[in-house]
C-alpha cells in the first residue's frame, strides 16, 4: 500500500514520533510505502508530495514540531480543493491511503472527505487535550511540563520580590493545561475558559495567599472570560483559519490585581514555548503507539475512523466521535481543584 500522511493545524511535539511509529511498523509488516504531503491540506490541495524513506525517520521521536510542516489549510478551498480534486490527485499518485494527523478542525475535515469516499483515517492530535473520543492526545503531557517547570521558576522570583505572578498559558476553549499545570504548581487561583469569574474573587484569593506569606501564583487560560465579558481577549486579528488569535488576558488579569489589591504584580506569557521542543517520554510513547496502530486501521481500510486512547489501551474510534463538540474541564474538576485556591 502507498500511504500518504499529513499533519495539520497546531503544531504539537510528538508529531514526528506518530510518523516514525507509523513508517517503521509499515516497512516491517510489508513492502509499504510512504509519502508526505506537506504543509497539511495544503500539500494534498496544491499536490506538494514527498517520499518518505526510512531514513527520514531516523531518531525523530525525540524531534518536536513535525518534519513534512503543518498549515490550517481547508481542503474544500483552492483550485485543487474537494472531494473529486483530492481523489484525482490520490489516483494520479498511486495514494492508497491519507492519514491525517490533526486536532478537532482537522479531524472534521477528515471526517467529510471520508464521508465523501475519501480513504482516509486519522490521528488525534493537540496540546489543549480538548479532544472528545480519546483520554489523552500526545503534546499535552509536554505542554503541561513545559509550564509547570516555569511557574516552579516564577514562584522563586515572585517570593523573593513577595511580588503576585500571573502565567498565561494555551487553551482556547478548554483549560486543561492551566488545570494541570497550575494544581501541579500549587496555584493560587487558576482561571480557565469554562469559568467566568469576576476580578474581586481572584484578588480575593491573591490577598489570601499574600497575607499568609506567600507569593501569589495565578493561572490564566489565554480563553479565560473574565465576568461580564463575552469573548475571550483578543488584540491581534485573526489566524487562517478566521478565528480571533489569542493572548494578552494575562496583563489585564495582572493589573486587576494591582489596581484592587495594591499587591506588585508580574505577568509572563507562556506562548508557543508550550508547543516547542522534545516531547516528554509519555508523549513519545502514545504517539508512537497512535502511529503503529493508525497503519493498521490503514492496511484494513478502516475509512472513516481514527485512534484514541482508552484507560491505556489504542482503539479505533469513528471520526465522527472527535468532532461537534470539545472536551472541556468538568466543573467537578474545577471545583476539586478550587479548594486550593487562597
Ligand atoms: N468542518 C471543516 N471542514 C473542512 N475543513 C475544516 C473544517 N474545520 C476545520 N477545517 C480546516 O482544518 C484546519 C485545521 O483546523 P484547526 O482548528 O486550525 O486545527 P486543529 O486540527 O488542530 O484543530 C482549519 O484551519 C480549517 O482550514
Ligand atoms: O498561534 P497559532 O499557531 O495560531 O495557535 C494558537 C492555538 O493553537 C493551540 O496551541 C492548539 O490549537 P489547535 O489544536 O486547534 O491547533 C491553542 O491552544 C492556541 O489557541
Ligand atoms: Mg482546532
Amino acid at each position: 500500500m502507498k500511504i500518504g500522511v499529513l499533519t495539520s493545524g497546531g503544531d504539537c511535539p510528538g508529531l514526528n514520533a506518530v510518523i516514525r511509529g507509523m513508517v517503521l511498523k509499515g516497512i516491517e509488516a510489508g513492502d509499504h510505502e510512504f509519502v508526505g504531503f506537506r504543509d497539511g491540506w495544503r500539500g494534498v490541495v496544491q499536490e506538494d508530495i514527498i517520499t518518505i524513506p526510512r531514513s527520514m525517520v531516523r531518531g525523530i521521536s525525540k524531534q518536536g514540531g513535525t518534519i513534512i510542516g503543518t498549515s490550517r489549510t481547508n481542503p474544500y478551498e483552492g483550485d485543487g480543493g474537494g472531494p473529486a480534486k483530492i481523489a484525482a490527485m490520490l489516483e494520479r499518485n498511486g495514494i492508497d491511503a491519507v492519514v491525517a494527523i490533526g486536532g478537532e478542525g482537522t479531524l472534521a475535515a477528515a471526517n467529510r472527505l471520508a464521508d465523501e469516499n475519501i480513504p482516509v483515517v486519522g490521528v488525534p492530535k493537540t496540546i489543549d487535550n480538548d479532544l472528545n473520543a480519546t483520554d489523552y492526545t500526545f503534546g499535552f503531557d509536554t505542554a503541561v511540563q513545559i509550564a509547570t517547570d516555569a511557574m516552579d521558576r516564577l514562584r522563586t522570583t515572585g517570593e523573593s520580590h513577595s511580588r503576585c505572578m500571573v502565567a498565561e498559558v494555551m487553551g482556547r476553549h478548554a483549560g486543561w493545561i492551566a488545570l494541570h499545570s497550575g494544581v501541579a504548581a500549587g496555584a493560587h487561583a487558576i482561571l480557565i475558559p469554562e469559568q467566568s469569574l469576576g476580578m474581586e474573587q481572584v484578588a480575593e484569593w491573591v490577598q489570601e495567599a499574600y497575607d499568609r506569606g506567600r507569593a501569589p501564583l495565578v493561572v490564566v487560560a489565554e480563553g479565560f472570560i473574565p465576568a461580564g465579558y463575552q469573548e475571550a481577549y483578543s488584540d491581534k486579528g485573526l489566524d487562517t483559519f478566521g478565528r480571533p488569535r489569542l493572548g494578552g488576558i494575562g496583563e489585564w488579569v495582572t493589573g486587576e490585581i494591582e489596581r484592587i489589591t495594591g499587591i506588585e504584580s508580574r505577568n509572563t506569557i507562556l506562548g508557543h514555548m508550550q508547543r516547542g521542543g522534545t516531547p516528554t517520554s509519555y508523549d513519545r510513547v502514545l504517539a508512537t503507539r497512535f502511529g503503529m496502530a493508525v497503519l493498521d486501521l490503514a492496511l484494513e481500510k478502516r475509512w472513516g475512523s481514527m485512534v484514541a486512547l482508552s484507560g491505556t489501551d489504542i482503539v479505533q474510534v469513528p471520526l465522527a466521535d472527535a468532532v461537534g463538540s470539545l472536551r472541556v474541564v468538568p466543573q467537578s474538576r474545577y471545583d476539586e481543584a478550587a479548594l486550593l485556591f487562597g
